[in-house]
């Protein structure tokens, strides 16, 4: 049948009360409800397979873990094993909390119908306990009268007056030393009240309490459900606060709301009620509940705290709480559920994360501690705040980006990428996330990124040994002209920046051995430091790097603290071509070199042009200086040096001797000292070794 294209005729309109004067629209709510838990009840009774005892009192213990002081624990005339568990519970707390600690504290609730067999059975079921509250629940709708009950207003007044005045004799007004040592409240809930006239629910009402006559000291409760859902929360609320100022004696009875969820606006009607008056509120944990549920007080509880009233109810170990949810209701928590949901503190779109991350990086500028005022972008709630980690804030699939990306990194990595890398390594990110179309784990984006940038092994460049030695300006300019293709220099050489001002005619020679696709390679060349003087040794081989972005930063502290090095060449001749380089080492220079050793390895993979093994078009002559710095670095006898030829590191005849270089750890050593010989003498000379 297809849908009506006019539903009038068949679905009636909500009408809404004329209440002119209605005060809550101003009201706030600051303080926190009397919260009642009625997941082993109301949840229970809609679940495919109702809790055993076993599970009710797991779930009972997480409920008191959290901090609920009334429990609606079961509906005790309805089988033997809800009788059986209140009995428990109700022996437990009159023994001093055994079995549950802090029972003590909580009322236990238990519910019944109008029928006065079924009342005594359940009253029978808290026999012995401390804090008892007897809930008593009659339909008083029009439609439930009339098509449920077949009674009047006035029949279902005396029904509840009768049950009320039955209740009242086997509780409160009980012989029975046993029954009268319990502390009993009383509840009544017009069932069905969203659907009642506000006068008829007055009525009823006014009549219970005459018959139960409650105390200031010991109220009773009237509950007013929205058994189902049916007009805007604004309409409910109205309902509440008409019910709130037409009943006498309001010091006498609680007003307590239990909003279902049939429209979706459960949470909402619930807090609007409470500006409407009501005290308390009855819901289960994430909404359970029969149809579309119960209201969530997951959520009503967040909700008090994202605006700064703590709700006396503690979710700080969210996950621990979904767990037992799930497993006792068989019901899994929506990823998108209010702060419950899995995917609620998820950010995959690349804007979501840049703010996000913006945020937490001002957060961690500012010094803010976890009490401190919180303002970030997206996430009304601090995820620490419920036991989610920031890890887990930021996921990166094809939607995502630079920011999200560079986050991850950070995180898993420890590396703070420079804008420029994080621009190119998230394109990286997003074609493997299109590739694959599913969501990248952070581990498989460390992995990439360690793999782009070669972080655990360079593919095809190796740096075997190296020197770097000031030089004199005269000796530059006679290396200049002694060489077939004169060095070139880099500006953008951060060595030369921040440690050689004013002294441009001073130069740094790099002599060392550079293994390329597994050749070895003498090189030499001279720059204004480390980085411009490997960068034009390596255009000696026509691989031609200029340095155009810099950036280092420590990695980890203390001990073992490390030099994380990021640099970005262009192609010489094209300025657009750009690729990056990482490097990671205890000696900062060395970290330069290996980035700009790594920036070379993409630049030659992306040519495809280039054969691998990578043959250099030509190599250029050494000077005798040249050759003697080679040497110094403890070339062998049979070195080829001489002949300027590149050597293969398998061996062979006249390869380079492998013991010769093959201790890599105490070359670097060797370097290391070098280096500090190196600014030591750039201290001594004011910047630059030929100021003397
Ligand atoms: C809105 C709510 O969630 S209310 C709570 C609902 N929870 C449950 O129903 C779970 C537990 N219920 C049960 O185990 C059973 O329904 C019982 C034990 C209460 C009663 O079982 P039964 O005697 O077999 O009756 P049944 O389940 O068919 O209930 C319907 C009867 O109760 C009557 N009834 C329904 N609500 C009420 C009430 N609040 N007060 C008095 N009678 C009521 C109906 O009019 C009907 O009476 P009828 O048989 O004379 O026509
Ligand atoms: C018993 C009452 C409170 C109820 O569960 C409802 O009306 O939904």
């Amino acid at each position: 049948m297809p849908m009506l294209k006019d539903p009038s005729k068949k679905y009636r309109k909500f009408k809404p009360l004329d209440l002119p004067n209605r005060q809550w629209p101003s009201k706030t709510n600051d303080k926190p409800p009397r919260w009642l838990a009625t997941d082993l009840r109301d949840g229970n009774q809609s679940l495919v397979d109702p809790m055993d005892g076993e599970q009710k009192l797991r779930f009972f213990k997480m409920l008191v873990e959290i901090g609920y002081k009334e429990i609606e624990i079961s509906f005790p005339s309805a089988s033997q094993t809800d009788f059986d568990f209140t009995r428990m519970l109700a022996e437990d707390q009159r023994d001093g909390g055994k079995l549950v600690p802090g029972i003590e504290d909580v009322a236990l609730q238990v519910l019944a119908p109008c029928r006065e067999e079924l009342i005594k059975r359940t009253v029978e079921s808290l026999r012995g306990c401390k804090k008892g509250i007897l809930h008593m629940y009659l339909a008083t709708s029009e439609c439930f009268r009339r098509i449920v009950f077949g009674m009047s207003e006035d029949q279902s007044v005396e029904l509840a007056v009768k049950c009320t005045k039955y209740a009242r004799s086997i509780t409160k007004d009980s012989d029975d030393p046993e029954i009268r040592s319990t502390h009993w409240q009383y509840e009544f809930s017009p069932e069905t009240f969203s659907d009642t006239s506000p006068e008829f629910a007055v009525r009823i009402c006014e009549a219970v309490k005459g018959a139960w006559e409650p105390s200031e000291e010991n109220p009773l409760v009237f509950n007013l459900p929205a058994t189902v859902e049916m007009s805007t929360p604004n309409v409910f609320a109205d309902q509440i606060e008409y019910f709130c100022t037409n009943m006498t004696e309001r010091k006498k009875f609680c007003v307590s709301v239990h909003p279902h969820n049939d429209r979706g606006c459960a949470v909402a009607a619930a807090e609007l009620a409470q500006m409407a008056g009501a005290e308390r509120v009855e819901g289960t944990l994430f909404g359970n509940g029969e149809r579309t549920g119960n209201v969530d007080l997951v959520t009503l509880a967040l909700n008090l705290y994202t605006q700064g009233v703590y709700p006396d109810v503690d979710f700080s170990d969210i996950n621990k709480i979904i767990k037992v949810v799930e497993e006792s209701n068989k019901i899994p928590v929506n990823e998108r559920w209010p702060y419950g949901g899995q995917l609620v503190v998820c950010a995959f779109s690349g804007s979501h994360q840049d703010a996000i991350k913006k945020g937490f990086q001002t957060r961690k500028i500012e010094g803010a501690k976890s009490e401190d005022p919180w303002v970030l972008p997206y996430l009304p709630l601090d995820p620490q705040d419920i036991g989610r980690t920031y890890e887990a804030v930021i996921r990166v699939n094809s939607q995502s980006g630079k920011g999200g990306v560079s986050w991850i990194i950070m995180n898993s990595l420890g590396l703070d990428l420079p804008r420029g890398l994080q621009v190119a390594f998230s394109r990286i990110v997003q074609k493997e996330a299109d590739a694959k179309g599913r969501e990248l784990l952070p581990r498989e984006i460390a992995t990439l990124f360690e793999d782009a940038y070669h972080l655990k092994q360079n593919p095809r460049f190796t740096l075997i040994d190296y020197n770097i030695s000031a030089v004199r300006a005269e000796t530059n300019t006679q290396d200049k002209t002694s060489v077939g293709q004169p060095p070139q220099t880099t500006d953008t050489d951060p060595r030369r920046d921040s440690q050689v001002q004013n002294t441009s005619s001073n130069k740094r020679q790099f002599a060392g051995v550079i293994a390329i696709d597994g050749i070895q390679h003498p090189l030499i060349g001279v720059g204004t430091g480390a980085i411009s003087s490997l960068a034009n040794a390596l255009h000696s081989l026509s691989i031609d790097l200029d340095v155009a972005d810099y950036k280092e930063h420590a990695l980890a502290s203390g001990k073992d603290v490390k030099a994380a090095t990021y640099i970005e060449c262009m192609v010489s001749g094209n300025p657009h071509e750009k690729v990056w380089g990482v490097g990671i080492h205890e000696d900062v220079v060395q970290a330069s070199l290996i980035a700009l050793l790594s920036a070379a390895s993409g630049f030659l993979t992306s040519r495809a042009s280039t054969p691998k093994p990578f043959k250099p078009k030509h190599m250029r002559d050494f000077s005798a200086s040249e050759i003697l710095a080679l040497e110094s670095l403890n070339l062998g006898s049979e070195s080829p040096l001489r002949e300027g030829m590149g050597v293969d590191v398998g061996g062979g005849a006249g390869g380079l001797n492998g013991s010769s270089f093959s201790g890599r750890a105490d070359r670097v050593d060797i370097s290391k000292l070098e280096h500090e010989a190196w600014k030591e003498e750039e201290k001594v000379n004011g910047g630059g070794v030929d100021g003397a």
